[in-house]
C-alpha cells in the first residue's frame, strides 16, 4: 500500500490515463446508475464511436442503440454483483466482459469498471473444433458401417457345400450370439482361424477388435508381458511407459487366442482367471484390471491327451470347452474341394492378372488327393499352379509331383489288364517306394516315411531293381 501511495506520489492523472490507453483490452467506466464516465482508446475502437459522444449516454441507452449487447454494467447494477458475460460488440466480434464495482468510502456503490477482452479468435476455434468433432464422430459411423459391410462381404468368403460343413456354418451363427468361450479344434490348415474370424464378425462385437494371438509364435519368456503388458519398471529391459498388453487391447472385441496348448503351464492359471473373472494383473502391478473379451480358443492338437499328461490343467481345459467345434480335415468333406478350388482359381487369377481355368482331369486328380495341409494347401496349391502353368488350360503335367502321382499310379494300374494280383500289386508297391525316394532322397526317411524298417526297403530296392540317385544311399 505504501508503495501504491508512492507510485501514485509521484504520478499524474494523465499517466495514468496513458496506461489505460495503451491497454489492448477495453476499459469503460460508468456511475452507479450507468452513466458514461470514461472509456479508454482500446473500448473506443471496440464501439465504433468518438468518446465524446458516448460519455454521458447511459449504458441501457447505448445497449438499446445496439452498440453492444448485453451491457455488462446494467447487469452488474441490476444483481449488486461482479459479473462475467460474453459480449456482441457492434456485432463484430465477441467479448469476454467483467464487471466490477467501486464503492465509495461508505460501501455504496460509486463506479462499475468494464472489462472486455476480445475473444473473436478463441469462439472461431472453439467452434471449428465443434465442427471438427462432429466430424470425426460422422466418420466414426461411416468407418463403422463400412466395417459391417465388408464383414458381410467377407463372411461370404467361408466357402464350402458339403453337409457337415454347412452344418458347422449353422452351428457358427448360434454360437456367435452366445457371448461366451468357444474350443476351435482341428488339424492344420482347416481353417479354424477363419472360422474365429467369423464368429466374431457375426457377433454383437463385431465394431470391437478382433486380436489374433498365436500362442506358439510368442518365445515363452514373453508372452506374459504380451498379454497381459506391465507397469512400468515391472523389470529390466522393460519400456519405461510400461505396455498395454493383448488382454486389454482386445477389449470390447475377440481375443483369440490360436495354438493354446503351447501357453505355457505357469500362465494357464492366469488366463483361468481371466474367463472366469474377466480380471487380469499386468506384470509388476498391484491392482486387477478388468476386460470385457469373449475368448477363442484354437488347437490342433489334442487337448484332453495332454490333460491327462499333466501339461494342461483341466479346469482351464473344462473352462475352455464350453462350446466345442471341430472343423473335419477336407478328405472328410471331400464335396468342399471343387468350390474351394474355384473360389481360390478365381481370387488367384485376379491376383496374377491371369485367366486359368482347369481341365477335368484335374479336377478327378485334385479331388482324390488327401490334402494333408487341408485349406491352406489347397489355397498354396491354387496360387502356385496360377503362376507356373505353362498355358491358360491347366493340365496334370502342370500339377507337383506329390499330386501328379497319384493320376500315374492310377493310370498304371487300370493299363496293366493282363498282370496278375501278385504282379500289380509289387506294381504298386514299386511306384510308392520311387514316389516316396523321389519326395525324401535318404533311405533312412523313405523307410520312415512308409512305416518300414530301412533293412526291409533296402530288400525291396534290391528286389525290384530301383536305382538310387543318392550316391551315400547306393
Ligand atoms: N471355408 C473356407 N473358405 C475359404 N477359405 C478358407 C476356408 N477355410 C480356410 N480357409 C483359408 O485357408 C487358410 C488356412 O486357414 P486358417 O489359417 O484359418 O487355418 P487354421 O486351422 O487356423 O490353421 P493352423 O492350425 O495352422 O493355425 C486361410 O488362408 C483361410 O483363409
Amino acid at each position: 500500500m505504501e508503495k501504491d501511495a508512492e507510485i501514485l506520489a509521484l504520478s499524474s492523472v494523465d499517466r495514468f490515463i496513458d496506461i489505460l490507453n495503451s491497454l489492448a483490452d477495453g476499459i469503460f467506466i460508468s456511475d452507479a446508475q450507468g452513466t458514461t464516465l470514461w472509456l479508454n482508446k482500446a473500448s473506443e475502437n471496440l464501439c465504433g464511436m468518438p468518446k465524446a459522444e458516448l460519455i454521458g449516454q447511459n449504458v441501457a441507452d447505448l445497449e438499446e442503440m445496439g452498440i453492444f449487447s448485453p451491457s455488462v454494467t446494467r447487469l452488474v447494477l441490476e444483481s449488486g454483483k461482479p459479473t462475467t458475460t460474453i459480449q456482441l460488440v457492434n456485432s463484430r466480434g465477441k467479448f469476454l466482459v467483467t464487471g466490477h464495482i467501486i464503492p465509495d468510502e461508505a460501501g455504496n456503490p460509486e463506479l462499475i469498471v468494464a472489462h472486455s477482452r476480445d475473444i473473436t479468435e478463441a469462439a472461431r476455434a472453439s467452434s471449428q473444433l465443434e465442427e471438427t468433432v462432429a466430424l470425426l464422430k460422422r466418420y466414426s459411423e461411416e468407418l463403422q458401417l463400412m466395417k459391417r459391410e465388408a464383414n458381410q462381404s467377407s463372411s461370404q468368403t467361408l466357402i464350402g457345400n458339403s453337409r457337415s460343413y454347412l452344418a458347422l456354418m449353422e452351428l457358427i451363427k448360434k454360437v456367435a450370439l452366445a457371448d461366451t468361450t468357444v474350443l476351435i479344434t482341428g488339424e492344420t490348415g482347416v481353417g479354424k482361424s477363419h472360422l474365429a474370424e467369423q464368429i466374431h464378425q457375426l457377433s454383437e462385437r463385431s465394431t470391437g477388435p478382433f486380436i489374433h494371438v498365436n500362442c506358439s509364435a510368442i518365445p515363452e519368456t514373453l508372452i506374459e508381458s504380451e498379454l497381459f503388458g506391465y507397469h512400468k519398471g515391472a523389470f529390466t529391459g522393460a519400456n519405461h511407459s510400461g505396455k498395454i498388453g493383448l488382454v486389454k487391447m482386445a477389449d470390447k472385441g475377440t481375443l483369440f487366442l490360436d495354438e493354446i496348448s503351447e501357453l505355457p503351464y505357469h500362465l494357464q492359471s492366469k488366463l483361468l482367471l481371466l474367463l472366469q473373472n474377466k480380471t487380469f494383473m499386468p506384470i509388476g502391478g498391484t491392482k486387477t484390471y478388468t476386460a470385457d473379451i469373449r475368448i477363442i480358443a484354437a488347437t490342433n492338437t489334442n487337448l484332453q491327451e495332454l490333460v491327462r499328461l499333466g501339461k494342461f490343467r483341466h479346469d482351464l481345459y473344462y473352462r475352455l470347452n464350453i462350446l466345442p467345434i471341430n472343423v473335419p480335415p477336407l478328405r472328410e468333406r471331400k464335396d468342399d474341394i471343387f468350390p474351394l478350388l474355384h473360389h481360390n482359381l478365381q481370387k488367384f487369377n485376379a491376383k496374377h492378372n491371369q485367366k486359368r481355368r482347369f481341365t477335368s482331369d484335374v479336377l478327378d486328380v485334385l479331388h482324390q488327393y488327401d490334402w494333408p495341409g487341408n485349406v491352406r494347401e489347397l489355397e498354396n496349391l491354387v496360387e502356385r499352379i496360377v503362376i507356373t502353368s505353362k498355358l491358360d488350360e491347366i493340365s496334370v503335367t502342370d500339377l507337383p509331383e506329390e499330386q501328379r502321382s497319384i493320376r500315374e499310379l492310377e493310370e498304371g494300374i487300370l493299363t496293366l489288364g493282363s498282370l496278375s494280383l501278385t504282379e500289380r500289386m509289387e506294381k504298386i508297391e514299386v511306384e510308392f517306394i520311387m514316389q516316396a525316394l523321389r519326395i525324401h532322397k535318404t533311405t533312412r526317411k523313405t523307410a520312415a516315411a512308409l512305416g518300414i524298417t530301412q533293412s526291409l526297403l533296402m530288400r525291396r530296392i534290391k528286389k525290384y531293381g530301383i536305382a538310387l540317385e543318392d550316391e551315400e544311399d547306393a
